[in-house]
Formats: structure tokens, C-alpha cells, sequence
């Protein structure tokens, strides 16, 4: 949310996708999903870059060796997903719209939900919910922010960040939702 606040061009793309599938007269629901691929593009784009949880680890049972490093057994491993997603560092959803890249594990560029069998047993529950609360809020209300409330510049909301196991944001999300389809809410 923060994000596309801060970048209304991107919001104004979502809500006439979800516009167009799904119109004015009933709030979208979870069967809309598949038929929402911009909305997915944003929830894939957030997950590169602001992972709920930056770091996966995982300790080595025995030694092994990867790209000329060797790596002792027993030793604890911290695999970077924040920083890997650090490359570009700009919100641009629009790069996952064709990409073939997944979130379930396959792909190690974006490990949002881990890998293996020790990755989230959430991840569909969070799949099949995410892409329908993000396109209600999208669907339902204009974000109006408050200048100055959250450390944010005029118009915009921080996207600082403060250490944590999940990375929270440094300041609340404080904005106005402002109701803009009257028949449904
Ligand atoms: C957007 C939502 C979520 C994200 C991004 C997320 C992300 C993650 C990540 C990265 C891991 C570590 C995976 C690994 O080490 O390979 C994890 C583990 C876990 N997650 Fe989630 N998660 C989410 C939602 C949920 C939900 C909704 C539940 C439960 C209903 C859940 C339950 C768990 C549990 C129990 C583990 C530990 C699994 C294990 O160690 O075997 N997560 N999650």
C-alpha cells in the first residue's frame, strides 16, 4: 500500500485493471485473483523488495562446496533475501507482468515464502488472501496522506525501515481512506 500510494501512476494501473475485471456494482473476491495480473505484479514486486522476512537460514549438515567456497559442516548459513532484492532498488511492478519468475521457492532471485521443505506452510493461505485484500483497498477507497505524520515528505509516506526479524516499517502507514464507490461499501 505504501508503495503505490507513493506512486499513484502505479495505483491508478491496478484500480482500472480491477475496474475493468470486475467493475463498480460488487466488491472483488478471491475467484477474481487469476484475472488480476497487475495486482499480482505489485504483491510479487513488494515481496522483492520489502520481504517480510529478510533473512532465510538453514545450518549444513556437511561440508559442501559452492562457486569456490568451502563451507564447513554444522555451520549456520543466513541467505540474504533482502539484499538480493535490493537490485534495482526501485518499485516497478511492471518488470513481473510477463516474467516468468514465481514466488513459491523455484526461482532463488525471490524466495519471499523460503524454499524447500522447510519453507512457509502459510504461503497459500497468504496467496490466495493477499491479492484480494490489496485489490478491495485498492478497489473501494482513495489513500489520502497526511503530510508529515509518518516523517514522510509532502505528498509521500516514509518507506524507512527499522531492524526486526520481519522488517517493520520505521514509521506507522498513517493515511485517510477516502470512499469512492458508494453502492458497495
Ligand atoms: C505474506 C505472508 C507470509 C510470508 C511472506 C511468510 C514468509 C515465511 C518465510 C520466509 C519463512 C521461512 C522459510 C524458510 O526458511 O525457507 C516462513 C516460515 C514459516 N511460516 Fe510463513 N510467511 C507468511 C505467512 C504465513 C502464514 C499465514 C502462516 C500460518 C498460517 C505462516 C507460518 C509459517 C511457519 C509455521 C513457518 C516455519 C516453517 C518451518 O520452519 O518449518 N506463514 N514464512
Amino acid at each position: 500500500m505504501a508503495e503505490i500510494i507513493n506512486h499513484p501512476q502505479l495505483l491508478t494501473k491496478a484500480r482500472q485493471e480491477i475496474d475493468r475485471v470486475v467493475g463498480s456494482d460488487r466488491l472483488v473476491q478471491e475467484s477474481d485473483a487469476p484475472n488480476l495480473p497487475y495486482v499480482q505484479a505489485i504483491i510479487k514486486e513488494t515481496f522483492r523488495l520489502h520481504p517480510i522476512i529478510p533473512m532465510i537460514a538453514r545450518k549444513s549438515t556437511r561440508e559442501c562446496h559452492v562457486n569456490g567456497y568451502t563451507i564447513p559442516a554444522e555451520t549456520l548459513l543466513f541467505v540474504n533475501m533482502w539484499s538480493i532484492g535490493r537490485d534495482p532498488n526501485h518499485f516497478w511492478p511492471d518488470r513481473f507482468v510477463r516474467s516468468e519468475v514465481d514466488i513459491t521457492g523455484q526461482h532463488f532471485q525471490l524466495l519471499p515464502f523460503g524454499s524447500g521443505r522447510r519453507s512457509c506452510p502459510g504461503m497459500p493461505l497468504a496467496l490466495r488472501q493477499l491479492p484480494t485484500a490489496l485489490a478491495a483497498m485498492i478497489q473501494c477507497f482513495d489513500w489520502k496522506v497526511i503530510s508529515g505524520v509518518d516523517g514522510g515528505d509532502a505528498g509521500l509516506v516514509s518507506m524507512d525501515e527499522r531492524p526486526g526479524l520481519t522488517v517493520p516499517r520505521a514509521h506507522d502507514l498513517v493515511c485517510i481512506p477516502v470512499a469512492r464507490l458508494p453502492n458497495i461499501i
